[in-house]
Order: C-alpha cells, then sequence, then structure tokens
C-alpha cells in the first residue's frame, strides 16, 4: 500500500465502563489528509472512538497518537482545537449566528471580525446575509454547516464528524457531503466521519473502519464494502446488521 503520515493512531486500545466493554483492542491507523468513514451497527463502539480522539474521554487501555504524539503529552483545549467534533445534533447557542461563529473566539476573551466571520460563512456554503439572523431559526442543514465552520474557526487539522447528516433531507446532505470533500481538498483537513448511509460510505472518501460490538472487524480502502468477504460487512451492507 502507498505510505501514508499518521494522523491518529490507535495502539491496542480499549475503554471500559465499570464492568462494561465498549471498546476491545482496537489497533489501526487515521492517515493524515484522507477522509476515513466509520461504518457499523449501532452501538458498535463509532462514537466512543470519536471522543477518545478528541481526549473527551480516556482509553483505559493501549495507548492513542495524535500526530504521532501521545494524546496524553497534548494540553486539552489544545487538543480540542487541534481535533475538532461535530455531533450529530450540533448544539446552538441562543443568538445570532454571528455569536455562534464567535463562540470559540469569546471563550479564549477574542472576537472574530465581520469579515471573517462571513469568509466562514462563504466556506461551509452558507449565505452572507443569515449573519445576523437567530441562529435557531435556521434549518437542519443550516445548522450543521454552522456547527462546522464554528469548528474551522479554530483551523483543526483534524475534524471528527459523527452522523452529521443522518437528520437531514437529502439535499441538504448532499450539500454537507460535498462539503465535507472540498474542506478535504481545498484546506487539507484529515477528517474522521460515522454514517449509517451505506451509500455514503461507499462514495465519500478514502479509507473505510468496519465496527462491531467494541471491535475493529476490517479497515482498508472503501472499496472493502463493494469486495469484502466478511460475513458481518456483508450482512451489514444487506441492512440484516
Ligand atoms: N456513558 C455510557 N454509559 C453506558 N454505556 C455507554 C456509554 N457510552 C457508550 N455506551 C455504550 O457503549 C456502546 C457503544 O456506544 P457508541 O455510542 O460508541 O456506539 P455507536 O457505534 O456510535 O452507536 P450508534 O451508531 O447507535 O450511535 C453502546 O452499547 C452504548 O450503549
Amino acid at each position: 500500500m502507498e505510505e501514508f503520515e499518521e494522523a491518529i493512531q490507535f495502539l491496542n486500545v480499549s475503554y471500559e465502563l465499570g464492568s462494561l466493554s465498549i471498546l476491545n483492542n482496537i489497533s489501526g491507523t487515521i492517515f493524515k489528509g484522507k477522509i476515513t468513514t466509520l461504518v457499523g451497527p449501532s452501538g458498535a463502539g463509532k462514537t466512543t472512538l470519536l471522543k477518545l480522539c478528541n481526549g473527551l474521554i480516556s482509553p483505559t487501555a493501549g495507548k492513542l497518537h495524535i500526530n504521532e504524539k501521545s494524546i496524553l503529552s497534548f494540553e486539552p483545549t489544545f487538543l480540542r482545537k487541534q481535533v475538532g467534533i461535530v455531533l450529530q445534533n450540533a448544539p446552538i447557542i441562543r443568538g445570532s449566528v454571528f455569536d455562534n461563529l464567535n463562540l470559540p473566539l469569546v471563550l479564549m476573551k477574542k472576537s472574530l471580525s465581520v469579515e471573517d466571520a462571513l469568509n466562514y460563512l462563504k466556506i461551509v456554503g452558507l449565505d452572507e446575509d443569515i449573519l445576523s439572523r437567530q441562529a435557531s431559526d435556521l434549518s437542519g442543514g443550516q445548522k450543521q454547516k454552522l456547527a462546522i465552520a464554528r469548528t474551522l474557526i479554530n483551523k483543526s487539522e483534524i475534524l471528527l464528524l459523527d452522523e452529521i447528516t443522518s437528520s437531514l433531507d437529502p439535499v441538504s446532505s448532499k450539500e454537507i457531503e460535498q462539503l465535507i470533500l472540498k474542506l478535504n481538498k481545498k484546506y487539507s483537513v484529515t477528517i474522521v466521519w460515522i454514517t449509517h448511509n451505506i451509500h455514503q460510505a461507499k462514495e465519500i472518501g478514502d479509507f473505510v473502519w468496519f465496527m462491531k460490538d467494541g471491535q475493529l472487524i476490517e479497515s482498508g480502502d472503501k472499496t472493502i464494502l463493494n469486495f469484502t468477504n466478511n460475513e458481518n460487512i456483508q450482512r451489514f451492507i444487506r441492512g440484516e446488521l
């Protein structure tokens, strides 16, 4: 296989909560500048895996490296900037679109210029004239774009996206897919995203990780979804898992 740089490396990573084993001995590499799609049945541990990558939770065993350095060596606020996360229903604060974009900077006692705010709206494909609108009035797709824009303000090298299209209509969903591709190609953002939509997993991105019962069952080029001999993946694709 072609050689790629490592963005995230899992070395025998497990995550247990009390007596519950949620992730079990995960080893694998997420490559820099690539899009990796996490797929697998509900409860497989996909969200837990993403949360480990920006320090929201920590492995109970094994080692996790970001840019070839132990995740433990990162200062937590720096890590969260470097590795941004957008969840399914991104939290939108009360106030305008500008207030929402400005949030990461307010937390650092700084402020975003209107010019920069408009630029971020443009990057994610939102109209300039929504800047002063109440964020709560936006559509689901617009809210997801806003949440992505807010993460970009931190200039995250790595973006973790958890089922961000699952509650969207097909048109908004397509727009978000295009945005994911654009952020990857134009700004070289490494993207790890979770989707339940098998067509998206086959179409978008470079690599696929298939997870089940807290284990990484198979990983590789996304074409494994078309040519796998793994019975679990075949069943998942047929909608039986
Ligand atoms: N804080 C928690 N307390 C108890 N159980 C948890 C907790 N977090 C996760 N789990 C359990 O761990 C397992 C994996 O959860 P996770 O959300 O990572 O799976 P997932 O693959 O993302 O699922 P889905 O596709 O349904 O979002 C599930 O069985 C879940 O119930």
